[in-house]
């Protein structure tokens, strides 16, 4: 049987910050309804990686292809068309707007009214604490429910590819446990997901396979199962 083509493919690239070449020959590739994680140490490059996947980094040389089309060059806005999102790690909400208005602000291009409200209901039906809170500003609202909002904002767009940087980050265990539980059922539903995480520890839980970055280099690339714990230097 021949393997499906890749969802994500990424072939040396390089790219930073600047004159900053943080990711070298970096190569990957990930397949539909993936669901895996990129683990590394701080400054490893985690970021710069799910950002340059998003357009949000320059990729100075290489390939990302994405459902078969070449997407390096590509605006952010035109990559999140094509069915990449992007949590990242500090959530980037608007503290002054609602929760609503937090939602409409990850529609970019929809100019369908009556699908955008039926994408809210569909949201505010998998979120009901959300739904609660609906005119309530995002500032004010927990940090978990905060995460939940970035998630459910990005899920607007009706991505295939889901990134998220350190999704348990300033997370209490109970909803680092529920952020999880909900990127294994988007998995289960179809949505591929790839979140970074510097430790094993939360990365293990649901990802099937893991890739090690560490100085802007693919270390290890495999099965969860196959990773051992003592594959690099982790923070206490
Ligand atoms: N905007 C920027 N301008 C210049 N250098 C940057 C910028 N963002 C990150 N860097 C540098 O790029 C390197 C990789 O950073 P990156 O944030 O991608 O790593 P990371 O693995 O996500 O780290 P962490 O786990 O601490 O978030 C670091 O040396 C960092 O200082």
């Amino acid at each position: 049987m021949t393997s499906p083509l890749p969802l994500l493919q990424i072939e040396t690239l390089v790219a930073g910050h600047g004159r900053l070449d943080v990711l070298n020959d970096v190569s990957l590739a990930l397949a539909p309804g993936e669901l895996a994680c990129v683990l590394g140490p701080p400054g490893a490059g985690k970021t710069t990686l799910l950002m340059a996947i998003a357009g949000l980094v320059r990729a100075k040389r290489g390939s990302i292809r994405f459902a078969n089309e070449e997407i390096r060059r590509k605006r952010p806005s035109d990559i999140l068309a094509r069915g990449i999102a992007y949590v990242p790690q500090n959530r980037l909400l608007f503290s002054n707007l609602s929760v609503r208005e937090n939602l409409l602000a990850g529609v970019w291009r929809e100019p369908d009214r009556a699908r955008i409200e039926a994408d809210v209901t569909r949201l505010f039906e998998r979120f009901p604490s959300l739904k609660a809170q609906a005119t309530q500003s995002a500032g004010k609202l927990s940090s978990g429910e905060r995460q939940r909002l970035a998630i459910a904002r990005a899920l607007m767009s009706r991505p295939s590819l889901l990134l998220l940087d350190e999704p348990s980050s300033g997370l209490a265990a109970p909803d680092v446990d529920d952020v999880f539980a909900l990127l294994a059922e988007l998995n289960s539903e179809g949505t591929a997901v790839v979140f970074a995480e510097k430790t094993t520890r939360e990365a293990l839980r649901i990802a099937r396979h893991v890739y090690v970055l560490e100085q802007g280099r693919i270390t290890f690339g495999g099965e969860a199962k196959h990773f051992g714990a003592a594959g690099f230097a982790q923070p206490a």
